[in-house]
């Protein structure tokens, strides 16, 4: 059955949108409610749309940011140095940033935005487009424990960051809005209990996470050095907003459409010939299926061609000494030399995979095709330690090879054996549909990691087998070719 409310509210904003001046939206498309398979609303091709066509254009002038906002005209001292601070492509706190400093940066300035805006209700001049703007998620950060212990050992759930979000949020932005409420809040509107403020900082946060853009510099304009009134790019940082329209769009790793930054408009444009009924889809970046959970709340098939898995150096660490029969003082000795900042924590294991090309396309092989080059580095680094006190237990690059991907190999069988459930019942479960929601994505993200490393073990295999051809002894170095 239609949902009334939904479809009105559609209707309304996107009347509201057709009537600011400048805004463009082709006859070929609508927005529809494509909630039946979990995508809230999303713009489809209704008539075939060739190549480079301008889907709908945005005004500038529409985009919420501390330019068009009333709030930061009515406390600009607040907003000072508000539209620098955050190169974080993402759209996340900057982690960095000085927590005694009162100037915002320009994602707490778009959270103080755009809780004045609600605040306002019926006062904001975006209003038809806040009413379309998500009131639940999916987010991670909205998952109780049991359901983010369905992700099993990835390391997406560590990433969450709720109690970060709310420090910052008591730390950046509830004292603005206490010391300023009679500008946050309406006339005669009723204060928010810390609760609640809680709350709603929570839905914009995780909004502005899923929804909003980093303002690029005007593409064709990217070279010239002349200010833009946009963008306070000088020190190539980057200020956020929110894009109405644009983000009504919703993305895939194989997108058919691309907002481009105009000087006075974005403009959506679609990057081969669409086909009537076809969405048209926008791209978030080359994000695993576990970051996409993460920051949109959804995930898809051609996203798990981008899924990463996180290696533990203390794993590594830890299969290196046994494979190598060395106990901790031992290791600890022949490792002393070695300065503890030349080690990394972390490593990523991933494709190495292009970005769709200028047409949104995209590779049809994306397996594994290198085992990582830092993490084999470092592991030669630290055999090569250990070769200057035990010569004899490494006495050649024969040697050397084969502890190197012995331990690469052993190191991702034993991350594979970190998420409790075979890869097997993960796709079992998969195509028996018997899961939905986030359980089911959940499935879709330790599956794709499980793969991953599935691939990872195989490489690691292969590259043991080439050094001891037809599981032969290896020649003594001596004999070996040379390079
Ligand atoms: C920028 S909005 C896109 C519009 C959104 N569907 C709506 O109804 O407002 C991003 C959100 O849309 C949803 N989304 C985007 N792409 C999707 C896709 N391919 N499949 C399912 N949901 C998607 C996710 O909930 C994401 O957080």
């Amino acid at each position: 059955m239609a949902d009334t409310s939904f479809d009105d509210k559609t209707r309304a904003f996107l009347s509201w949108f057709k009537a600011l001046p400048g805004a463009t939206f082709q006859p070929a498309i609508e927005i529809q409610d494509l909630r039946s398979r979990n995508a809230g609303r999303g713009i489809v091709a209704t008539q075939d749309i060739p190549e480079d066509t301008v889907l709908f254009s945005i005004p500038r002038d529409a985009i919420i940011n501390v330019l068009t906002s009333d709030l930061p005209k009515k406390i600009p001292a607040v907003f000072e140095e508000s539209t620098t601070g955050l190169e974080d492509a993402d759209n996340e706190a900057d982690e960095e940033a000085d927590e005694t400093s009162t100037a915002p940066d320009s994602w707490v300035s778009l959270i103080l935005i755009l809780l004045y805006e609600f605040l306002q209700g019926d006062k904001s001049k975006w209003k038809p487009y806040l009413d379309v703007l998500p009131q639940s998620f999916d987010t991670l950060m909205f998952w109780s424990s049991k359901e983010l212990d369905e992700l099993q050992a990835s390391a997406i759930s560590a990433k969450v960051g709720r109690d970060e979000a709310e420090n910052m949020f008591r730390a950046r932005v509830f004292p603005v809005i206490e010391q300023h409420a009679h500008i946050f809040y309406p006339e005669g509107a009723a204060r928010l209990t810390e609760d609640e403020l809680l709350l709603l900082a929570h839905k914009v946060g995780s909004t502005i996470m899923a929804y909003a853009f980093d303002l690029e510099k005007d593409e064709e304009d990217e070279e010239a050095e002349e200010e833009d009134e946009w963008v306070e790019d000088k020190e190539g940082k980057i200020m956020m907003g929110m894009v109405p329209m644009a983000d009504i769009l919703n993305a895939d790793a194989k997108p058919n459409a691309h907002i481009n930054h105009g000087e006075d408009a974005l403009t959506a444009t679609s990057l081969r010939p669409i086909p009537a009924g076809t969405e048209i889809l926008n791209y978030y970046g080359p994000l695993g299926n576990g970051e996409l959970l993460r920051r949109y709340g959804y995930v898809t098939e051609t996203h798990s061609r981008h899924d990463v898995v996180e290696i533990p150096w203390s794993l590594v660490e830890s299969v290196l000494k046994d494979v190598l029969g060395l106990d901790d003082a031992a290791y600890g000795k022949a490792i002393n030399d070695i300065e503890e900042e030349e080690l990394d924590d972390t490593f990523i294991l991933e494709r190495d995979l292009e970005e769709p090309d200028d047409k949104g396309e995209i590779s049809t092989d994306a397996t594994m095709k290198h085992l990582p080059a830092d993490i084999q580095e470092q592991i030669a680094t630290v055999l090569k330690a250990i070769r200057k006190q035990h010569p004899d237990l490494i006495p050649d690059k024969q040697k050397r090879d084969e502890f190197l991907f012995t331990i690469l190999h052993r190191t991702f069988e034993l991350r594979l054996a970190q998420y409790p459930t075979p890869i097997a019942e993960d796709e079992a479960t998969l195509t028996s549909n018997v899961l939905s929601g986030r359980q089911q994505m959940a499935n879709v993200v330790r599956w794709g990691e499980k793969v991953l490393l599935r691939e990872a073990i195989r490489l690691a295999q292969q590259k043991k087998d080439s050094l001891v051809p037809n599981g032969q002894k290896s020649e003594p170095s001596s004999k070996r070719q040379r390079r």
